[in-house]
């Protein structure tokens, strides 16, 4: 049986009772093999943030089932007790907004995680000046985060949802807010990171400059997901 980085079946999510239910997401499947990147579109209101929040342990589900690696995460009800352990150990997120502490230098907004998960400071430092080598931003590890770039400050947001190794990246619009080249080369660097550390990775996105680098694309609409396959790293590599 394959091993999938995350996967869901049946999952629903229902907000309210009665006449003034809304049924969010209905019945979703999806599988995400480890080292895949997918992307997820869909109109305003279709229910991407809520499959989001649910693929990420924010919100509960009202039913169905979800694994991350062969853990049964969710079966109705959560599996496990510790959500916020599974958040910080297994899910990464990055957000259009980089969401770095202004006042950290960068290294230190990377390091950050791997010291409240229980690293001391050097193990820590060591492990993120390692990862902004690996997305090339090593040379302003210690700038803070307003004198960089936008596309540098969404490096460093890779590199924080990325620094516990997650098995599961959630990244929500990461290059809205950047220009084509940029963009791409956040969605190259996911799209490495992924292959190298076998992660699964979904992008919730409208950015059109994106959407042919997916190899599979979901679409949502109304709740529901349909699949579409696309050219995915054929494309990036004539970018
Ligand atoms: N907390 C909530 N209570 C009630 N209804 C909600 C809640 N959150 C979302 N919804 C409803 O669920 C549906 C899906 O919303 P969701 O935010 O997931 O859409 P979306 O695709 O992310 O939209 P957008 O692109 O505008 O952010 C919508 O009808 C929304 O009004």
């Amino acid at each position: 049986m394959q091993q999938y980085g995350i996967q869901i079946s049946g999952l629903s999510k229902t907000f309210g009772r009665g006449d003034t239910a809304v049924h969010a997401l209905k019945q979703i499947n999806m599988q995400i093999a480890p080292g895949e990147v997918v992307g997820l579109i869909g109109p305003s209101g279709s229910g991407k943030s809520t499959l989001l929040k649910c693929l990420g342990a924010i919100i509960e589900p009202s039913a169905g089932q979800m694994h991350i690696g062969d853990q049964l995460i969710y079966d109705n009800a959560w599996k496990i007790s510790d959500l916020r352990a599974l958040r910080r150990d297994k899910i990464g997120f990055v957000f259009q907004s980089p969401y770095l502490i202004p006042f950290l230098t960068t290294l230190d907004n990377v390091a950050l995680l791997p010291m409240l998960a229980g690293k001391n400071n050097k193990e820590a430092r060591q492990l993120a000046l390692d990862l902004l080598t690996v997305l090339q931003v090593e040379h302003r590890a210690h700038a803070l985060p307003s004198r960089l770039s936008g596309g540098e400050q969404q490096r460093i947001a890779i590199a924080r949802g990325l620094i516990n190794r997650p098995p599961v990246i959630l990244a929500d619009e990461p290059t809205a807010a950047l220009d084509s080249v940029r963009a791409l080369t956040v969605i190259k660097t996911l799209n490495e990171i992924a292959r190298d550390y076998k992660t699964a990775v979904i992008v919730v996105t409208h950015d059109d400059k994106i959407i042919p680098t997916f190899k599979r694309l979901y679409h949502i609409r109304d709740g529901v997901t349909y699949e579409e396959q696309g050219e995915g790293r054929s494309f990036l590599e004539k970018t």
